[in-house]
């Protein structure tokens, strides 16, 4: 008998617009869902001891844990049986999401589907993590086509925290989809996965990762990973202090998620920059600056807002040209793919007139982020950044290139309009030698969290085993 498959996925994130300014609910940020994405698989054992559960991540090495859980009518006794090692994200996630699947469905139902126990798997895209080492170990060069050729969920030959992450968020998409399967699993939600089960979902993911990364954060990619590419408004944080607050039906929640995605055409493009940079030291520094000159970082603030909503409109201005006119719209990016930013002035009509304020403004963006860099001292845009960003602008058919997030040497974002200029992209990233450059696979995917088949998920089944 083939064995019964929980699955669920949710993606990585990229935050385009709104770094720092999403910290306030003034503010908003757009963020793009990845098509690399966590997957967390859950099969009941046939023969295991009643409420044991054990947790695999089988890319990493010393990543098995073990738990031991009882419901006694609205009590849940939860221990860590695993003492070599342990992990803070996957335990907070179970210990918070089984408390919550209690109070929905009662003891019987609980200790009768962890009768045998459970076996949860845990895997990530290979875009979650630096593939350095794994290329030069396979003398490959560090190219999109050779990050191709690697097996899915390959092994990292590291232990997690060891690992080198690319930044797309790998706690928040392990939260989520782990939170997402363990109430499939009990049967809270269904696997439609309808607006009320992802506002469930992202109420307890958005709770159980401030609680293990120990802080509340703006939570863009926590939301992102539920419900994929939208515009983000932070919620109130005091939201958070009871737990009370994680039921879907609580009213007090008012963070904002409006769809977005991408125009047709244009592709995400990203890369992982290896010199790296420490995010929270990042924001500390940034935050400190603002306390200090709160007039200056106003006004900044007030600026970058309205030029990061003028980018949104353009993207949401495209779409809506697509549905008008596609013909024209086809025939302009197709002519502006082959053009520079700074030529697409040549190309007449309303779609064309749209991509030159896109073009522009994003470039505003950019000189605002310079600006915060600035005057915060504070390497947001660092001067090696500058260098290949412009160099990737310059690229005929992008129409935008940033550094995503907080920013510094972590990573960088490239928008473009064709194939063509993705290769031209790539070309300048394969070449450059002031940093070192690694591109990601993953392209833009606007769906958050999933229930999906075993057989959908190339690879999947192969790191079921242990
Ligand atoms: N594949 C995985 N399996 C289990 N836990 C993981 C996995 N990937 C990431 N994590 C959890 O997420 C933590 C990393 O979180 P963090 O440092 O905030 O990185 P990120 O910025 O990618 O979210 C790890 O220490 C671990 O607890
Ligand atoms: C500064 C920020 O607004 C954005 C940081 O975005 P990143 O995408 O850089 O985040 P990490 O995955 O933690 O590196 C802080 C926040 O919103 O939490």
């Amino acid at each position: 008998m083939t064995p019964d498959y929980t699955i669920a996925s949710a993606p990585g994130k990229v935050l385009l617009t709104g770094g720092y300014l999403v910290l306030e609910q003034a503010f908003t940020g757009l963020v793009i869902g990845t098509s690399a994405r966590f997957y967390t698989v859950i099969k009941p054992e046939n023969t295991g001891a009643a409420g044991t559960l054990t947790v695999r991540s089988p890319q990493f090495e010393q990543a098995t844990w073990q738990y031991k859980t009882t419901a006694y009518s609205d009590q849940l006794e939860f221990k860590s049986i695993t003492t070599e090692s342990s992990n803070k994200f996957v335990e907070t996630c179970l210990k918070f999401t089984l408390q919550i699947i209690l109070e929905r469905n009662g003891a019987e139902q609980m200790n009768q589907l962890l009768n045998n126990g459970i076996q949860v798997t845990i895997v990530g895209d290979n875009d979650f993590y630096s593939q350095r080492a794994q290329l030069q170990v396979n003398h490959l060069p560090n190219t999109a086509d050779a990050l191709a050729l690697l097996h899915p969920f390959c092994k990292t030959h590291a232990t997690l925290s060891s690992v080198h992450k690319t930044g797309l968020g790998s706690s928040a998409a392990l939260t989520t989809s782990l939170v997402a399967a363990l109430l499939l699993y009990f049967k809270v939600v269904d696997k439609s996965l309808d607006n009320n089960n992802k506002v469930l979902i992202h109420n307890v993911a958005q709770f159980v990762h401030c609680f293990a990364q120990g802080k509340v954060g703006s939570g863009f990619d926590v939301s992102s990973a539920v419900w994929g590419s939208h515009r983000y408004k932070r919620f109130n944080p005091t939201i958070l202090a009871p737990i009370m607050a994680l039921d879907a039906r609580n009213q007090s929640w008012d963070n904002d998620v409006t769809p977005f995605r991408l125009p047709p055409g244009f592709r995400l493009m990203l890369a992982d920059i290896d010199a790296g940079s420490h995010t929270p030291t990042l924001v500390g520094k940034v935050l400190a600056w603002k306390k200090s000159k709160p007039e200056e970082a106003d006004a900044l603030w007030d600026e970058l807002g309205t030029y990061n909503s003028l980018v949104e409109q353009h993207f949401r201005q495209l779409a809506a040209y697509h549905e008008q006119d596609a013909e024209l719209y086809n025939d302009t990016l197709n002519q502006c793919s082959k053009l520079k930013y700074n030529e697409w002035h040549t190309v007449s009509g309303f779609v064309a007139e749209e991509l030159v304020a896109l073009a522009n403004d994003a470039n505003h963006v950019r000189s605002l982020l310079r600006k915060m860099s600035d005057l915060s001292n504070v390497p947001i845009e660092p001067k090696e950044q500058t260098h290949l960003l412009d160099e990737c602008a310059n690229v005929p058919g992008v129409a935008m290139a940033v550094v995503p997030g907080a920013g510094g040497y972590d990573a960088i974002v490239c928008i473009v309009l064709s194939e063509e200029a993705k290769k031209g992209v790539c070309l300048v990233w394969e070449s450059w030698k002031e940093l070192s450059v690694g591109p990601l696979l993953s392209e833009e995917d606007f769906q958050g969290v999933t229930s999906v088949a075993l057989d959908n998920v190339p690879g999947l089944s192969a790191v079921l085993t242990p």
